[in-house]
């Protein structure tokens, strides 16, 4: 019976109606002001998406929105949001709406990535890393189940796990158990939401050049009191396709998992790094 339901909700006429149409494809996208998130902008508008470009630094997300309009007028709306608190992240998502008249697609990709060693991992730390990471991707889902709803069709939720949800990394217990967590949360809001024709799908980058990387590597090489290039190398080596990843990588991986080629998948952690964990 429930199986059946999960079927017939992945399946459901308002999620298959929505990408059958050729309507527009609306997606609200955190942490868009650099980086991933805003690779991962660029590349929706491309696909034929409008998208919200959602961050806790509005600086720069006016500046890629603004990026994005100057090259196709009218496509990117830029809000502020702390993802971290649910009445902040339930309104940018209500005035997503109220701008384009839709959201079909959510992204959660906000993050933070503080690196310790085990020992020196402190409560505020933890707290901070798991309001922003865990329960951001928690009110994420809830802000957008409701407004799918309230529009009347399926949608797609999308949030961003990495390599090191999968397998563990040295020095990154904070970070590493909230990307875990995300994998977790992705599975049971598969199955919970499957009936409303809402999939739900994680991506898990390698180790992408962006200003979070950097930090990352920094500290790791401070700690060891060597170079940042030294830190960076310690994640880089064995990556199987011999370099870095782009911000580009992980969008096209993201552009998948928003489209239509990827309606029959829910519940999945998407993995693009390069070939770094395998699983
Ligand atoms: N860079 C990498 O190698 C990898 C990154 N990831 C994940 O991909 C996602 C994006 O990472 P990057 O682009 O590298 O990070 P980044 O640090 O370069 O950019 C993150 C963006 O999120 C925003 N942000 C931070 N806290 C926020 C909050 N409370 N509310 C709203 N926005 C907030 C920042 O202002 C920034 O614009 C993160 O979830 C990260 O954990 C996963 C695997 C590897
Ligand atoms: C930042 C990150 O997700 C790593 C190192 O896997």
């Amino acid at each position: 019976m429930k199986l059946k339901a999960y079927n017939d909700g992945v399946a459901s006429k308002t999620a298959q109606k929505k990408w059958s149409e050729n309507m527009t494809e609306v997606a609200f996208i955190t942490g868009a002001g650099q980086g991933i998130g805003e690779a991962i902008a660029k590349r929706l508008v491309q696909d034929d998406f409008k998208v919200e470009i959602a961050d806790l630094n509005l600086d720069t997300a006016q500046k890629v929105a603004d990026e994005i309009n100057h090259q196709k007028p009218d496509t990117a709306f830029a809000v502020e949001v702390n993802v971290a608190k649910r009445d902040q992240v339930f309104d940018a998502i209500e005035k997503t709406v109220a701008h384009f008249g839709d959201l079909t697609v959510l992204i959660n990709n906000a993050g933070v990535a503080p690196s310790q060693p085990i020992l020196d991992v402190d409560e505020k730390t933890l707290e901070l890393a798991d309001k922003i990471n865990i329960n951001g991707t928690v009110w994420g889902i809830q802000a957008a189940t409701e407004a799918f709803k309230k529009l009347g069709h399926g949608g797609k939720i999308i949030n961003a796990s990495s390599q090191a949800g999968i397998e563990g990394n040295p020095n990154l217990t904070v970070y590493g158990s909230t990307k875990f967590a995300i994998r977790g949360i992705t599975q049971t809001t598969a199955k919970e939401l499957a009936p409303l024709g809402i999939t739900v799908n994680a991506f898990a980058p390698g180790i992408v050049k962006t200003p979070m990387m950097m930090g990352i590597a920094h500290d790791v090489a401070q700690e060891a009191g060597e170079s940042d290039e030294w830190g960076l190398k310690q994640f880089s080596d064995g990556i199987a396709l011999g370099r870095l990843s782009e911000p580009e990588d992980v969008a096209a991986g993201v552009a998948f998992l928003a489209g239509p080629d990827s309606n029959y998948m829910t519940g999945q952690t998407l993995v693009v790094d390069g070939g770094m964990v395998f699983h």
